[in-house]
């Protein structure tokens, strides 16, 4: 493959689904293609993630981007437009040298992830294949349509009500196929809001397009959405609809408790509370049951329910590939959520995924709280074949879009495969 130049690069100031101000970059091929791509940003962050470069030099989300586009128009545009490219680790390599710090503040994370998701899709048009094509070449994997994750019920720091977990998905993993399986998700949904309506409760939504009650146990939501599963036809458990829960128990956690409904745990708790949890419900995934800052209770619950459920770590390794190394040898969890601009670049974000899969950890690809109708997670999902895709409810443009993208390629690779990837012990792995 010849080498690819840009013969421009341009990038502009949009809005997030939140209202909040992102950025859309441009890049144009000399091979005449035009690739852009857009960044999402996050409100339940991790400690640990590359940190976005906001004005005023404050990491809200309300504040505008214009120093982070200025720098792509300016020194990113320079430093692309120097010289042609063979491949996207060496244009992520030169973000990364250009950016100079760790975390990618000066650059910026939403600055950097943006321009290297557009230079893959520009990599990917150059290659002639669809960008889920191309990631799963540079991997090495085999494509597979992932089970969406739909995030039906919002809490936590997506939503106004007193619940303290954050969502509560519903993946449709008997369904026989991707189309059949959006739909599931669809009536349920709809069965769900019916649900809340006959019982006095609001429909209103959360940040992810689930609706956001005024409950507060955990037990209420998971009562409400069984019941909508049931409602709707479909029957509980891995053949037909399962339940994965992303706590996000950083909010809830201070000086080694964990703290909601007015009760407190310790982290050996949260596993008896969760081994319950998961005995009573038909819950096959559990992300960010624990705090960042809880060494010893990950591999303490992931001993005790890893043979039952997915552990998914992602406020804990925040994508990083040192950080899921460390997690593998500690027994920490047994998979990854992955965020591209968690950690900034595509390279590194499969990078994250190579080393997941050789530590024998699944791995679910995610959208963020705050999105556009960008839909390089529907493709990166794909391409990495590891099966699981979250991206919020089965309404709302930009998590629709993601489910939209996903029923293309499934429309024009009528033989890929979809589903979970198992164990025989029933535990997500990787293709
Ligand atoms: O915690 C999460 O998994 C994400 C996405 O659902 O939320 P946020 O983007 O706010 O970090
Ligand atoms: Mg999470």
């Amino acid at each position: 493959m010849t080498e690819l130049s840009f013969t421009d690069v341009h990038a502009l100031q949009i809005l997030d689904s939140r209202g909040y101000p992102t950025l859309r970059v441009t890049l144009t091929s000399k091979d005449g293609t035009i690739a852009t791509a857009s960044a999402p940003s996050g409100a339940s962050t991790g400690a640990h993630e590359a940190v976005e470069l906001r004005d005023g030099g404050q990491a809200y989300s309300g504040r505008g981007v214009s120093k982070a586009v200025d720098g792509i128009n300016a020194e990113i545009r320079q430093l692309l437009l120097s010289q042609s490219w063979s491949a996207q680790r060496g244009v992520d390599e030169a973000l990364c040298d250009l950016d100079g710090t760790a975390e990618k503040s000066r650059l910026g994370a939403n600055t950097v992830v943006a321009v290297s998701m557009a230079s893959a899709r520009a990599f990917a048009a150059h290659s002639r294949h669809p960008l889920h094509a191309w990631i799963a070449h540079t991997l090495g994997k085999a494509e597979r349509l992932p089970v969406p994750h739909f995030n039906v019920l919002n809490g936590g720091a997506h939503a106004a009500n007193p619940l303290a977990f954050q969502e509560f998905m519903i993946a449709p993993t008997g369904a026989p196929t991707l189309a059949e399986g959006i739909r599931w998700g669809s009536e349920i949904y709809h069965a769900l809001s019916a649900k809340l309506r006959r019982k006095g409760l609001s429909t209103g939504l959360g940040d992810e397009g689930g609706y956001a009650p005024e409950i507060s146990r955990p037990e209420e939501a998971l009562d409400l959405i069984t019941a909508a599963i049931v409602d709707a036809g479909y029957t509980l458990g891995l053949e037909g609809v399962s339940i994965a829960l992303d706590p996000a128990a950083n909010y809830f956690y201070h000086d080694g408790t964990y703290v909601f409904n007015g009760r407190s745990f310790t982290p050996t708790q949260m596993t008896g509370y969760y081994q319950k949890l998961i005995t009573d419900y038909p819950i096959r995934s559990l992300e960010d049951p624990l705090a960042e800052d809880d060494p010893h209770g990950w591999p303490e619950l992931t001993a005790a329910l890893g043979q039952r459920v997915q552990v998914v770590g992602d406020d804990l390794f925040v994508t990083n590939p040192d950080r899921v190394r460390e997690g593998i040898s500690t027994g920490a969890a047994n998979a990854v959520l992955i965020k591209p601009n968690q950690i900034g670049t595509v390279t590194e974000t499969l990078d994250t995924l190579s080393v997941a899969d050789r530590g024998g950890f699944a791995a679910m690809v995610s959208h963020r709280s705050g999105e556009t109708e960008d839909t390089f997670v529907a493709d990166l999902a794909v391409g990495a074949g590891c099966g699981q895709l979250k991206s919020g409810a089965p309404a709302r443009g930009e998590r629709v879009a993601k489910y939209n993208r996903l029923l293309e390629i499934a429309d024009a690779s009528p033989t890929m495969p979809y589903g979970l990837v198992l164990t025989e012990g029933g535990r997500t792995r990787d293709a």
